[in-house]
């Protein structure tokens, strides 16, 4: 019996373990490459054709538009967005009942970045009134009346009233220490947090909403933080972005944004690859959308402007350098995500403007018009214009805030 092993072991060592390699990778190349050209340039599929009918009318606007100076269009967006705050929704808006403290926080949010005076008293009243009467005791935030708190929309429910400037005291009616218990009641033993105490996904978008909401209302503890980072760690796939989960999903933008941003607010960004990091963000941009894409041999969609962009401007923000072409995703977002036709901002030519992603378009074109430079702490992160006139307000890319309405209202938790 040993003999035959070391006869097979032999066997494995001559045949199949590079003895040969030169010879048959020499021979295999040519081949394959014959074989291969032809497979590439005939693959037609779904996805090929999906992709090629959106090249075309990135490329046709682009063509239209070319001597155009194109700018946001600010007042017209304005009305979209007021109309909502003064107006009921349509319908269609009933399947995000359990969402509402996002709508707030996008449509508060995407007025703030465009002037922050045009969220008014009245409408901050209007948010922080709707957010503490929906959850009792002042949170953990529910997605609604009568709902049960969920992780996600205590975040939303959190940076909505960071942007109301303390509207009659709304922020000390926020109740910290509730919040604190609660989350560490979410933890997981794989590090992650469950969006619900009774039943709830655990990934990293829970991760975010955890550091981020803890990182504001200054409770971040050690023990909150316990195994975070691990887990974190192997939510990083081989293709350099971060799946939702550890070793388990693709790599995808939105969670991508998540994993890093978690990360920043650890202050441990080094313990990832993001060599990797980084050229996967370059990857997810087109040459010929020059917007992101989420993940590969998916389509341009203008949220990852700030899912893709905002992962980027965390890693420039602490020293790694840029990863993306801001002026090209500038043309997608001003020429592709927007129309005179109709207010709001959209994913890609085709689809109608929605709240989402207005909200996250204009915080990529806040992106595309800044630099980024940490200074000393997360919380404040340097947003220095590149050119002398910015549409878009500075904005702390961890947060998803107005640097302004982010570091006012981390002050005021600070003691
Ligand atoms: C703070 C917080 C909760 C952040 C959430 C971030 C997140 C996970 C964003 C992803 C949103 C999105 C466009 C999903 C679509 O997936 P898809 O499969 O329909 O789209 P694709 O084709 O572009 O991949
Ligand atoms: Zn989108």
């Amino acid at each position: 019996m040993p003999n035959k092993n070391i006869s097979r072991a032999r066997f494995i060592n001559n045949k199949l373990l590079g003895r040969k390699r030169d010879v048959e990778e020499k021979t295999c190349i040519e081949e394959d490459i014959r074989e291969i050209r032809p497979l590439t340039m005939q693959l037609s599929t779904e996805t090929t054709q999906d992709r090629q009918e959106v090249v075309e009318v990135c490329e046709d606007l682009y063509h239209l538009l070319k001597h155009e100076d194109i700018h946001l269009l600010k007042e017209f967006h304005r009305m979209y967005l007021d109309y909502s705050f003064t107006n009921n929704l349509p319908p269609q808006l009933k399947a995000l009942d359990a969402s509402q403290p996002w709508l707030l926080y996008w449509i508060g949010n995407s007025l703030r970045l465009m002037n922050p005076k045009w969220l008014s008293k009245n409408y901050q009243q209007g948010i922080s009134e709707k957010l503490l009467n929906a959850s009792v005791n002042g949170g953990p935030f529910c997605g609604g009346l009568g709902q049960l708190p969920h992780l996600i929309c205590n975040y939303a429910a959190v940076t909505a009233l960071a942007l109301c400037d303390n509207y009659d005291d709304c922020w000390s009616k926020i109740n910290v220490h509730g919040i604190y218990q609660w989350l560490l009641a979410l933890k997981m033993p794989n590090g992650g947090f469950k969006t619900c105490l009774e039943v709830g996904e655990c990934d990293t978008r829970g991760t975010y909403c955890a550091l981020s909401v803890a990182a504001m209302l200054n409770i971040l503890t050690p023990e909150l933080c316990t195994g975070v980072e691990e887990f974190l760690i192997k939510c990083q796939t081989y293709e350099g972005g971060f799946g939702g989960c550890p070793q388990e999903d693709e790599a995808h933008g939105g969670y991508t944004y998540c994993a890093v941003a978690s990360l920043a607010i650890l202050g441990r960004l080094e313990v990832i690859n993001v060599g990797s990091l980084m050229e996967w963000c370059s990857a997810r941009q087109f040459n010929e959308e020059r917007g992101f894409s989420g993940r590969s041999n998916k389509l341009v969609d203008g949220c990852y402007s700030y899912w893709v962009g905002g992962t980027a401007a965390i890693l420039e923000a602490y020293g790694y350098g840029e990863c993306i072409d801001k002026p090209m995703l500038r043309d997608y977002i001003l020429k592709c995500c927007q129309t005179k036709e109709r207010p709001g901002l959209r994913d890609k030519p085709g689809k109608s403007p929605d709240f989402y992603h207005t909200n996250y378009v204009m915080l990529g074109l806040s992106i595309t018009e800044h630099n980024f430079k940490v200074q000393g702490s997360v919380n404040s992160i340097k947003c220095a214009p590149i050119k002398e006139s910015a549409e878009i307000v500075p904005i702390n890319p961890v947060f998803g805030l107005p640097s302004e309405d982010l570091e006012k209202f981390v002050r005021f938790y600070s003691h």
